[in-house]
């Protein structure tokens, strides 16, 4: 299988090509592709990267191409990981709306040239952010099950770290998953915890001392608090504002860790690529695993007896060919009415670029033009 990564020499790009090499995720006769801009200094950096990787990793490295056009791109598997991200500053933000009208003409830029010249069967994993108008792009142009954004998949680890943490446990020994939109927007889904070891009644009482009484109906207002109160300790000692995360119930520090290391300047590329990378040695392996992503889903679930589309992070059947199913059994209440106003903001966001929720396939819709795309201010980005 071969595999081409879109914004190759970006902070995320970069570690997704060399953890790739470096877990010898790809075969000698595999082909990474890199890719990136023919106009800046992309190009440059784009070669030096490909001079780099082999001087690093001969021995064991695919083979390794450079892109500079999106009708350039050929791959079985494809990580979109290219366009801007929310500065990676102190006090800075910048609205959703903003990131996503200004990323929506480099995704159009790569569905359309995929719709156009690829071979019809190129999995998609959306790094980029807004993740879910990445997802909605590429499955207009593409057809929904092969392609899924990997934020749900990361806030998914994280959440499990940050369960196996609290619980003194190792990772591997926690199941369960995390949803809704990628960043300060995601929905914990409690109800899919399961820990190895331990019967329904420990659970139970386990994820219970956890949650201290909280349910997600408070979350959104947690999460803001977080934010000033993390940004008032940062500004004298960034080392307390840690700590002070440590503190805190694991759902909050799952948004409130990756938060503060994007805004520290460090950004989460070590962490983002790890799971981009778990994703793509799933597809390459050849065999279904459940996994968390954002898909672009139409009807094939019901949360709290409604049926469910529109692009949202849920657990999904990953193949060598896509996506399957939903599993998304009995979401308890606060996680179905925390699901579905997240899948709102979503939509929201990509109204705001002229996108409506139809996201049928390739049939369905043409490439949405980025013409209605402008600034706006109404969802905070936060995304990392
Ligand atoms: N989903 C997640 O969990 C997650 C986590 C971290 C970052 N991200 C997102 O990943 C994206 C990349 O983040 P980063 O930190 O690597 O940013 P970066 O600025 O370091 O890199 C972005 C790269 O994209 C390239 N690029 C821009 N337009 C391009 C185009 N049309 N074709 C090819 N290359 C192009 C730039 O030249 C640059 O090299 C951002 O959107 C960021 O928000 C997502």
């Amino acid at each position: 299988m071969d595999v081409a990564v879109l914004g190759a020499a970006g902070d995320v790009g970069r570690q997704v090509c060399t953890q790739l090499i470096e877990r010898r995720v790809l075969p000698t006769s595999s082909r990474l592709q890199l890719v990136g801009r023919a106009d800046g200094p992309s190009a440059r950096a784009t070669h030096g990267l490909r001079a780099d990787l082999i001087d690093a990793y001969d021995e064991h490295a695919p083979l390794l191409d450079v892109a500079l056009r999106p009708d350039e791109v050929v791959a079985d598997v494809i990580v979109l990981a290219a366009g801007r991200t929310t500065p990676a500053q102190p006090g800075v933000t910048m609205p959703r709306t903003q990131l996503a009208a200004d990323n929506l003409p480099v995704f159009e830029a790569y569905a359309q040239a995929l719709a156009e010249h690829g071979s019809g069967h190129e999995v998609v994993i959306v790094v980029s952010n807004p993740v879910e108008l990445g997802v909605a792009v590429m499955a207009r142009a593409l057809g929904r099950h092969r392609v899924i954004g990997m934020g749900a998949w990361l806030d998914t680890l994280r959440f499990r770290r940050e369960l196996a943490v609290s619980l003194g446990l190792r990772r591997h020994r926690i199941g369960g998953f995390v949803g809704g939109q990628h960043g300060e927007d995601l929905v914990p889904l409690w109800s899919t915890v399961r820990i190895s070891g331990l019967d329904v009644d420990e659970r139970r009482q386990a994820l219970a001392g956890l949650r201290r009484g909280r349910t997600l109906d408070t979350f959104s207002g947690e999460v803001a608090r977080a934010q000033e109160l993390l940004t008032q300790v940062a500004a004298d000692d960034p080392g307390a504002a840690f700590d002070l995360i440590g503190s805190w119930p694991p759902d909050l520090r799952v948004v409130a860790r990756p938060w503060m290391t994007h805004t520290s300047g460090a950004k989460t590329a070590n962490g983002t690529a790890n799971a981009t990378v778990g994703l793509l040695d799933t597809l390459l392996d050849g065999r279904d695993t459940v996994v968390a992503g954002q898909v672009a889903l139409c009807d094939e679930t019901t949360v709290g007896g409604e049926p469910l589309d529109g692009v949202l992070g849920v657990p999904v059947v990953l193949g060598p060919e896509g996506w399957t199913r939903v599993l998304l059994d009995e979401p308890a209440p606060d996680e179905v009415r925390r699901l579905t106003a997240s899948r709102d903001r979503i939509d929201a966001t990509l109204a705001h670029v002229g996108l409506g929720r139809a996201v049928g396939g390739p049939a369905a819709a043409a490439v949405p033009t980025h013409a209605a795309a402008g600034a706006g201010s109404a969802i905070a980005g936060g995304v990392s």
